[in-house]
């Protein structure tokens, strides 16, 4: 089966993704593509060389019969609505993050694909298709290092623009280790403060960087994750998990160490789409893997989608106040119990 793809959203990403279907893995195909900016729809079919239909917008997109499936990878407040249109159509959907800018609005999403009676949407959580984190979550799973005590994360890019603002760290950075780590540790949230420390002369008025955030699970695990989004030296994801017999590390993404003049060094690199680029590539082959093997995706599903809003509620409340907030969460419904594997 191959799977027609339309894609709402040929920005950044969105060029990625079709890149990756088009040019890298198998079982996909796009058939149609729309953006609120026309012109970068056009050159996204011009470069890519796509036999596809380009919609003024999603709605028209979603109304196509001869598409199977939706990547949503607009901005973020845009999301729930093509996510709701997309779902109540039957397309699946393959939707980046945020699955919605609010708890409510996954909550209505959930709602949605429950009435429709099987789960259509993904949300892109990639942390839990890259082969590092897929090894330390096995050396935990193989209790190596025993009862987790703490974790130690950072999230660090080179540099950002003057439209990141202070609770970006939150919805836009923190949120991949808001997911990534919950489930590295089969545990889930209680309670999340956050840090200021001396700001950075490199960040702009209006961002506090970098932030350092508390998170406390439900077991007693504390979690770390520094976000400093002008760290100037690259794009650099850590994770130290520490247990009762040992300490796990995520591996360093691999590099060539050179020794010269007296020194010994490697690179770091700079970009998000180098560091993540098989983890993409395999959250994307495993959609159409599993729509092809079960009817329904397997990967993060849109109650993890809610996990990350309501924790990253509390994390922007905890910005807002300076108060130790608690997370929420609902009942996880039956519908998401279901575990496939491709
Ligand atoms: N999983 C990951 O590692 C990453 C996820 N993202 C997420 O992907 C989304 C897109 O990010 P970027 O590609 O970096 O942004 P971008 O600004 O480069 O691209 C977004 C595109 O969506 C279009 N757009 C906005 N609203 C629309 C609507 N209602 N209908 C159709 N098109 C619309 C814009 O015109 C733009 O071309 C964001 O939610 C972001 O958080 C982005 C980068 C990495
Ligand atoms: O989602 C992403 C970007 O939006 C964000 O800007 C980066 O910091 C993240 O690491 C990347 O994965």
């Amino acid at each position: 089966m191959t799977v027609r793809v339309g894609v709402i959203g040929t920005g950044a990403i969105g060029r990625e993704h079709i890149s990756r279907v088009e040019n890298v893995i198998s079982g996909g195909r796009i058939t149609a593509v729309t953006d609120v900016n026309e012109q970068s729809a056009q050159s996204a079919v011009r470069d890519f060389n796509l036999n596809a239909a380009i919609y003024p917008d999603d709605q028209a997109l979603v109304a196509d019969g001869n598409i199977d499936a939706v990547f949503i990878t607009s901005w973020g407040p845009a999301h729930e609505s093509s996510v709701l249109l997309a779902v109540e159509a039957g397309k699946y959907v393959f939707c980046e993050k945020p699955l919605a800018t609010t708890a409510e609005g996954c909550l209505r999403i959930i709602e949605a694909e429950k009435k429709h009676g099987r789960r259509l949407v993904q949300v892109g959580f990639m942390r839990r298709y890259d082969e590092g984190y897929a090894q330390l979550k096995e050396t935990l799973d193989q209790n190596e290092i025993g009862n987790v005590l703490m974790v130690r994360a950072a999230h660090r890019n080179a540099a950002v623009d003057e439209s990141y603002k202070t609770n970006m760290a939150v919805t836009e950075t923190l949120i991949h280790e808001i997911d990534a780590l919950h489930w590295l540790i089969h545990d889930d949230y209680h309670s999340v403060k956050v840090d200021f420390p001396r700001k950075t002369k490199h960040a702009h008025a209006e961002l506090q960087d970098p932030q350092v955030f508390t998170l406390k699970t439900k077991q007693g695990v504390l979690i770390n994750v520094e976000v400093f989004v002008n760290c100037r030296y690259g794009y650099d994801i850590q994770c130290e998990v520490i247990g009762e017999e040992g300490i796990a590390r995520l591996p360093e993404v691999p590099s060539v160490i050179v020794r010269k003049q007296s020194k010994a060094s490697t690179n770091i690199l700079n970009d998000w789409k180098l560091r993540f680029m098989d983890a993409y590539n395999k959250e994307l082959q495993n959609f159409f893997d599993a729509i092809e093997a079960y009817g329904q995706p397997q990967g993060p599903s849109a109650w993890d989608g809610y996990i990350a809003a309501v924790t990253a509620d509390a994390c922007l409340k905890a910005q807002e106040t300076g108060e130790e907030q608690d997370v929420l969460l609902g009942e996880k419904p039956e519908f998401y119990e279901q575990k496939l594997h491709v």
